[in-house]
Order: C-alpha cells, then sequence, then structure tokens
C-alpha cells in the first residue's frame, strides 16, 4: 500500500506538485495522467525520494519513508522509466541482477531470478541472459527493464511512461505481460502515462493532475461517467465516452443464450471488440465462444445499452 498525504514540491515560488493526498491499496494499479509538466514525473519521483518532498509524507506498507535507509527504498520500490535505462556495457543477466547484486543474494540466487524473471517474460534465458541490450529489439529491452525493476521482489513498483516508446502491437503486448505479473507477485503499481487509453486499460484506478494539483482520483469507470471537472471531461474526450465505457468490460460478463450466424467473438473479449464486429460485419448478434466451444451469443441491442451513461 502506498499512502501520500499532503505531498508537496515546491520550485522557486511555484507547487509544482501541490497538497496532493492519495492512497493505493494493495495490489492494485493507479495510473497518474495529466497534462505535461502537470507534476506527475515530480509526484512519482518523490514516493522513491529521488525527489525529496517540501512538505508532506508519504508511507510505505505503513512506514514513513523518510526513516528508510538507501538499500530498503531499492528493495521495496522497484522503477522503471521509458527507454528503459539499461546499462548499456552489462549483459542483459548483470542487468536484471542490478539490485540483488547490490544487496548480496548469493550467485545461485540471483541466477535463479534472473532465469525466472526471463521466463516469465517469453525470452529463453539460455539464449538472451548473455546478450547485450544493444542485441534485443526496443520492446524486448522494455521487457528487461520492467524484469530488473522487479528482480529483487518489491511491495511498489513505479513506472514513468514505460511503453511511451513502443508501437502499439508491442505496446498492448507489454501491458497484458504486465496485467499477468502484477497478478502473479500482487505488486502495488504506480504508473504515468500520457495515454487514456492505457491508463483505461491497466488502472485500477486513475489520478488525474493538472497544475500540480490532483483533480480526481476514482475507478475508470467512475472517471468517465462522472467526471469532477470539465479539464477531466476534455482528457477522456467526450466522443470517446461510450466506447471507452465498453473497453473496462468483457464480453463473459454479457453472455445471453441463443444463436447468432458468423464468425464468433472469444468471451475475453471486449465489450468494445464485441461493438466493433457487430457493426463491421452487419450483424445485429455475434456467436461467444469459451476455448472454442460455443457458449451463447451477445447483442448489439445488449452492447449499446452497455454503453450508455451508467444512471
Ligand atoms: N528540478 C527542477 N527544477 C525546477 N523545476 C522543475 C524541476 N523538475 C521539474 N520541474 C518543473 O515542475 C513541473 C512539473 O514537472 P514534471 O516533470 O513533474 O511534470 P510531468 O507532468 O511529469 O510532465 P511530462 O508529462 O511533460 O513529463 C514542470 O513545470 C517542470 O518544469
Amino acid at each position: 500500500m502506498i499512502e501520500i498525504d499532503a505531498l508537496t514540491r515546491v520550485y522557486g515560488t511555484t507547487a509544482v506538485v501541490d497538497n496532493v493526498s492519495l492512497t493505493v491499496p494493495r495490489g492494485e494499479i493507479c495510473v497518474v495522467v495529466g497534462t505535461s509538466g502537470s507534476g506527475k514525473t515530480t509526484l512519482l519521483r518523490m514516493i522513491n525520494r529521488l525527489v525529496e518532498p517540501s512538505s508532506g509524507s508519504v508511507r510505505i506498507g505503513g512506514e514513513d519513508t523518510r526513516g528508510f535507509v538507501a538499500y530498503q527504498l531499492r528493495r521495496r520500490i522497484g522503477y522503471v522509466i521509458q527507454g528503459n535505462g539499461l546499462f548499456p556495457h552489462h549483459t542483459v543477466g548483470q542487468n536484471i541482477a542490478t539490485v540483488p547484486s547490490l544487496l548480496n543474494w548469493d550467485k545461485a540466487r540471483i541466477r535463479a531470478r534472473v532465469d525466472e524473471l526471463l521466463t516469465l517474460f517469453q525470452l529463453d534465458p539460455e539464449d538472451y541472459r548473455d546478450r547485450m541490450p544493444r542485441q534485443l529489439s526496443g520492446g524486448q529491452q522494455q521487457r528487461i527493464g520492467v524484469a530488473r525493476a522487479l528482480a529483487a521482489e518489491p511491495e511498489i513498483l513505479l513506472m514513468d511512461e514505460p511503453f511511451g516508446a513502443l508501437d502499439p502491437v508491442i505496446r498492448s503486448k507489454a501491458q497484458a505481460d504486465l496485467l499477468a505479473i502484477q497478478r502473479r507477485f500482487g505488486t502495488t503499481i504506480m504508473l504515468v502515462t500520457h495515454d487514456m487509453t492505457e491508463a483505461m486499460a491497466l488502472g485500477t484506478r486513475i489520478a488525474v493532475m493538472d497544475a500540480g494539483k490532483l483533480l480526481q482520483y476514482a475507478p475508470p469507470a467512475e472517471i468517465i461517467s462522472r467526471p469532477a471537472t470539465v479539464f477531466v471531461d476534455a482528457l477522456i474526450g467526450s466522443g470517446d465516452r461510450p466506447f471507452r465505457m465498453l473497453a473496462l468490460q468483457k464480453v463473459r460478463d454479457h453472455v445471453e443464450p441463443g444463436a447468432a450466424a458468423g464468425l464468433p467473438i472469444d468471451e475475453e473479449a471486449s465489450l468494445r471488440e464485441a461493438y466493433a464486429e457487430c457493426l463491421w460485419s452487419g450483424r445485429d448478434a455475434v456467436p461467444v465462444v469459451r476455448d472454442g466451444a460455443l457458449v451463447g451469443r451477445i447483442t448489439l441491442a445488449r452492447l449499446t445499452a452497455l454503453a450508455a451513461r451508467p444512471q
């Protein structure tokens, strides 16, 4: 759990983070969005004390981070930045082992952890462990950046635009990997992004910042249906609201009995994908499958109703 209490950072006469309070419960993902210069990175960097707060406090697992010594900050809080920040002259394995080595883990334990993480990120340890970062694609480098941050099993992961440099296909893969790994380890994550679609896909809660202030902190559905200010509304994009609502939900939760013609959709697809499929194929309903077996259908009428503003 991360508890941020009245956190403020002043540069000159400007509070670039201004009296921000929020709590990220254990195992949740808080995504921070806002315009450029709104204080997102400064807020994130005050959590691992790369930036010292002017006032206010941060507690991790109930303990004030002012009492943490350097090794506790490294051990308990992983940090990932855009462009991954890998050490170019260290191998992939050495990069992942950075924090465990600093913590003096024994060699066998480090080796096992490196191989476990590579496997988890679907990179064969035999093939990738001894490569240099330049011998990897951008997407693979980013995965190693995340693996490195997770190496010492931190309870908190801070991520600043981690997928900003990736193309859309690799980016959604990286997001799916992150969600799978987050579920497995139960890590509490705070992630900064400019991409509202990414925020909605990853965040259990979204924090909207503007000019250093926290304007709203709520689950995605609430941000979409009840934006706290005109600024929040504009950030979501009023033309996108119904589609964002649909994107938050899975087909599996809205399957109806009955038949439908044509190509089926998997129950793990989002309602947005189902809606697009109906529109694109000109159908009023599409069959739904689970593991390839038919389980029912989803109708255009139901999708249309679900896209409407919640009452
Ligand atoms: N070391 C510093 N000294 C003076 N001003 C700073 C410093 N670091 C950040 N700022 C200012 O604080 C404000 C917030 O910066 P920050 O990087 O936190 O914003 P951001 O929301 O992350 O922006 P972006 O989305 O563009 O990365 C900006 O106006 C920036 O110029």
